[in-house]
């Protein structure tokens, strides 16, 4: 027995001769929130698809709630949850109206119980006679969500979810996905905002198709070695471009008033700065975040490919 949802080695996909997903690996534990963060195009929806029974890859192994990706695809998709951004909805009808019309559609038994229970579990008893069409994103992303629960699912694929969404919806939404979560249902939730991923027990990272990191935030953070310092003043877009040149610096950013510059080399950095503290600027050591670590993960892989 192991604790496992998804348990997943060395999946590929091509589409024609683009090699979209390479060697992915991932294994999941049972009642986790798993974030999936990526670029644009870096292969996070077809991994989950492929992890998921929708789409079967070239090559690889690996099992979705204990049943194989490869030959038990129909099962997976019956006791999984999958919704992503663009889900369907019927604009003229309600709330209810609509999750009554999904229950019928896939022939759940006791579809009234099931509406019942959704409504009630995410918060839109309320709301439930109101037309979809009016509803605000944050209000339909939850409809989605309880649409993709009625059959009871005990994991959960959500594709950006809160893409659009302002961030007290997304707020709840994630207080919604925390609730699931202490019930033992598992989530893998793929998302471009740092302060989900924060959300997040563990995630990982993909770029240009392969799994660059994965594990939780510390981990991922300390794995890259980085040290990262602040300072604020004068002239900071002129500061920055003149340390953008020299080799010992990874990246910087501005934030507001203030930049914060990170190299892997301590010493060399410190001496750097040194010089530009002759010139009036303070510079004090930070935490390194998570976007840091993204950042340099994607540009060392950039470099190195
Ligand atoms: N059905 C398909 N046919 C052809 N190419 C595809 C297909 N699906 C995905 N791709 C390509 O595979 C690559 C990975 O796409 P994928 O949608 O998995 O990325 P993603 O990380 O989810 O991107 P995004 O953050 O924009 O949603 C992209 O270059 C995409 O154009």
């Amino acid at each position: 027995m192991h604790n496992l949802c998804i348990d997943v080695k060395n999946l590929n996909k091509h589409f024609g001769e683009h090699h979209a997903v390479k060697d992915f690996s991932l294994q999941v534990a049972k009642g986790e929130i798993y974030g999936f963060l990526g670029p644009n195009g870096s292969g996070k929806t077809t991994s989950i698809r492929m992890m998921c029974g929708l789409i079967t890859p070239d090559s690889g192994e690996g099992s979705c709630l204990d049943m194989d990706i490869f030959t038990q695809r129909e099962e997976i998709k019956r006791n999984i949850g999958y919704m992503t951004q663009y889900f369907s909805m019927w604009g003229s009808l309600t709330i209810r109206e609509n999750l009554l019309f999904i229950a019928r559609l896939y022939s759940l038994d006791q579809p009234k119980a099931r509406v019942e229970r959704a409504l009630s579990e995410l918060g839109l008893t309320s709301r439930q006679h109101q037309l979809a069409k009016v509803l605000s994103g944050g209000w339909k992303q939850r409809m989605a969500l309880a649409a993709c629960m009625l059959h009871e699912p005990v994991l959960l694929f959500l594709d950006e979810p809160t893409a659009g969404v302002d961030p007290k919806a997304r707020r709840e939404f994630w207080q919604m996905l925390h609730q699931l979560s202490d019930r033992g249902i598992s989530i893998l939730v793929s998302t471009h905002y740092m302060d989900e991923a924060e959300r997040c027990h563990k995630v990982a990272y993909l770029s240009y198709g392969r799994l660059l990191a994965n594990g939780t935030i510390p981990s991922i953070i300390a794995a890259q070695n980085l040290i990262t310092v602040r300072t604020s003043g004068a002239g900071l877009t002129a500061l920055e471009s003149q340390l953008q040149r020299l080799p010992e610096i990874e990246q910087t950013v501005i934030f507001g008033n203030q930049l914060y510059i990170t190299s892997t080399d301590e010493a060399k950095l410190k001496a750097t700065l040194f010089a530009f503290t002759q010139k009036g600027y303070e510079f004090c050591q930070v935490d390194t975040n998570l976007e840091d670590a993204f950042t340099y993960l994607m540009k060392s892989d950039c470099e190195k490919n």
